[in-house]
């Protein structure tokens, strides 16, 4: 089935647009109730203490507790509205970024895409958390600094001086810290990436002695992370005490020059009261805002990240599902290079494999092979020309429609954590033993499977650690194998086998190919050489000969140096 189209952030985002007008709603109803306090305090002083009347002040109450009751259940309701909604957006982006992180991944190998799933869930927090709560009770300052205003403007004046103080120190954090704590994630993450590609290394390092240099590594990227984080809190907490400095000082100034205002026959006590009240009220949103500036910051950063990565996107999803291919492969004028201003590793390569023709590939070591191989099965894109299976563009198939067609065994074998069965069958939710099996005796390598300690449910570590390479090896072929695929891509699967098992990958290509599938294999070995019909030989990113198996080993025998342009042996 084809997969959905690419999502983009203010797509997702929009499908909530009822519930966030909802929640603005009752953000709207929140804050207006935020003024019942000083209201109350307002007629407890200058009414119900003035009249004695205790039926006025329990009516009051009464009105107070339900406007209270309401406040805590439409924040309740707010608050869980917004949780739904980040993690509505999240859900609805997931599919999207996970599969152009992986697809990103795939042309350039840049770790860091691992980051842009960390942004899904800085979006769904920012929206679940208080950070989208503060943006809806933002507007509300200027109301509750006009409604001070009304109370005197005078008090006005002090909150707007206590609000602009507030920002500025705000500001200031952001500015002395901000530069130094961005450093110290850029260390930090270094320092990371550096531990975790070590560590796949583990044998080399522990072996030859090398764990030291590694700590050393490591820790001269910390320690600075270290420091630098120390330096922006010792800032940011001195900021935070001035900020606290302010808002109990505004709270007090206001009730000095109410009390002066009262003096001076401007204001009733009442009035003092509530206005103190409502100041800390308007200043509230300020403190939130500023407390979720830096979540906002980098809500608004993942989401730019997030674009930029769905914009690139490839979006595969045809309109049209096409039907299973017969495994014609080819390859036209198909030229690549990592990225534009880069050498060509691949330059107008052209061929063609039928189904039932076994294809080989063989050149000089980095002549191109294994990137070939990439393109044959679209793990990467040609930078010009076409890779056509049964005439369509690789690009207009779907890859989840395409995948189980192929079969491809890479250079490295990496299996994924999970059992020798989970593997062969490539993790399908819907694999039956039959089909494990079938693809496990297709690949000649059910008897060796039978030997490991729980056979088919052996579990194999992560990247297969726990095979040796050969067995690893033999459960990728049945991997690439399994159902029955049109067309199978072996890069050097026999690197790791021994006499029995280069036999068992032999006996098994030629079952394939008897059964019509198109097959294209990276090999060296003679006798794997031998099953070949036809031979391509690749030199410095060119095919220098394409013919007949025998023709082109006569050719190469000979001794004539192989140079561009191709030449075709009969
Ligand atoms: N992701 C990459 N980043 C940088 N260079 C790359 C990348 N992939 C391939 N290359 C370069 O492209 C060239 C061809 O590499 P490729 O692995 O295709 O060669 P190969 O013929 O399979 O080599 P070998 O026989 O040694 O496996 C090499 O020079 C290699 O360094």
């Amino acid at each position: 089935m084809a997969a959905d189209s690419v999502l983009m952030p203010g797509d997702a985002l929009a499908r909530y647009r009822s519930g966030l007008i909802a929640a603005a709603a009752y953000s709207a109803v929140i804050n207006a109730l935020y003024l019942v306090p000083s209201l109350y305090m307002l007629q407890v002083y200058d009414r119900v203490l003035t009249s004695r009347n205790l039926t006025t002040l329990t009516m009051l109450t009464v009105l107070m507790l339900a406007a209270y009751i309401a406040l805590a259940a439409l924040g309740a309701i707010r608050n869980m509205m917004l949780v739904r909604i980040g993690n509505g957006v999240d859900a609805a982006l997931s599919s999207s970024v996970f599969d152009a992180v992986f697809n990103r991944y795939a042309l350039t190998r840049d770790l860091r895409l691992l980051g842009r799933l960390n942004d899904l869930s800085v979006i769904r927090s920012f929206i679940g958390g208080s950070g989208m709560a503060s943006l809806f009770d933002a507007p509300w300052i200027p109301i509750y600094l006009f409604v001070v205003y009304l109370m005197h403007p005078y008090f006005a004046l002090l909150v707007l001086i206590g609000l602009l103080i507030l920002v500025a120190l705000a500001l200031l954090t952001e500015w002395t810290t901000g530069s130094k704590l961005g450093q110290a994630s850029a260390f930090q993450s270094a320092a990371n990436a550096g531990v975790s590609n070590a560590m796949h290394s583990i044998d080399a390092i522990s072996a030859m002695g090398m764990t030291a240099r590694v700590r050393e590594r490591w820790s001269g990227q910390t320690l600075p992370a270290a420091v630098l984080q120390s330096k922006a809190a010792d800032r940011a907490s001195m900021l935070t005490s001035a900020s606290k400095f302010v808002r109990i000082t505004l709270q007090s100034a206001i009730l000095c020059l109410g009390a002066a205002l009262v003096i001076a026959g401007d204001v009733t006590p009442g009035l003092m009261i509530a206005a103190s009240i409502l100041a800390s009220r308007a200043l509230a949103p300020v403190e939130q805002l500023i407390a979720s500036w830096k979540p906002f910051v980098g809500f608004r950063k993942s989401w730019a990240q997030l674009k930029e990565l769905l914009a690139l996107a490839d979006d595969r999803a045809p309109s049209v599902v096409l039907p299973r291919p017969a495994g014609r492969l080819l390859l036209e004028q198909v030229s690549f290079r990592l990225s534009s201003g880069d050498e060509p590793i691949l330059q107008n390569v052209s061929l063609s494999v039928s189904p039932g023709e076994i294809v080989g590939i063989i050149g000089p070591s980095a002549s191109g092979k294994s990137t070939l191989a990439k393109l044959m099965v679209g793990a990467c894109k040609p930078s010009s020309g076409v890779v056509r299976l049964d005439g369509f563009d690789l690009a207009a198939w779907n890859r989840d429609d395409l995948g189980p067609h192929l079969g491809y065994l890479p250079q490295e074998v990496q299996l994924m954590d999970g059992t020798v069965g989970e593997n062969i069958s490539r993790f399908a939710t819907d694999a039956t033993s039959e089909s494990i099996i079938a693809a496990a005796k297709a690949a000649h390598a059910h008897d060796a499977i039978a030997r490991l300690p729980q056979g088919y449910n052996t579990r194999v570590g992560i990247g297969g650690e726990s095979l040796s390479g050969g067995q690893r090896q033999r459960v990728a072929l049945a991997r690439a194998l399994y159902g029955e695929p049109a067309l199978l891509v072996l890069d050097e699967p026999n690197s790791n086998l021994d006499e029995i098992g280069e036999k068992a990958l032999q006996d098994a290509l030629l079952a394939a190919k008897s059964s019509g599938v198109s097959i294209v294999l990276i090999s060296h070995r003679p006798g794997t050489v031998a099953i070949t019909d036809r031979l391509i030989v690749l030199k410095d990113g060119r095919i220098a000969l394409n013919g007949p198996r025998d023709a082109v080993l006569t050719t190469l025998n000979a001794g004539r140096a192989p140079a561009p342009p191709a030449k075709t042996v009969e």
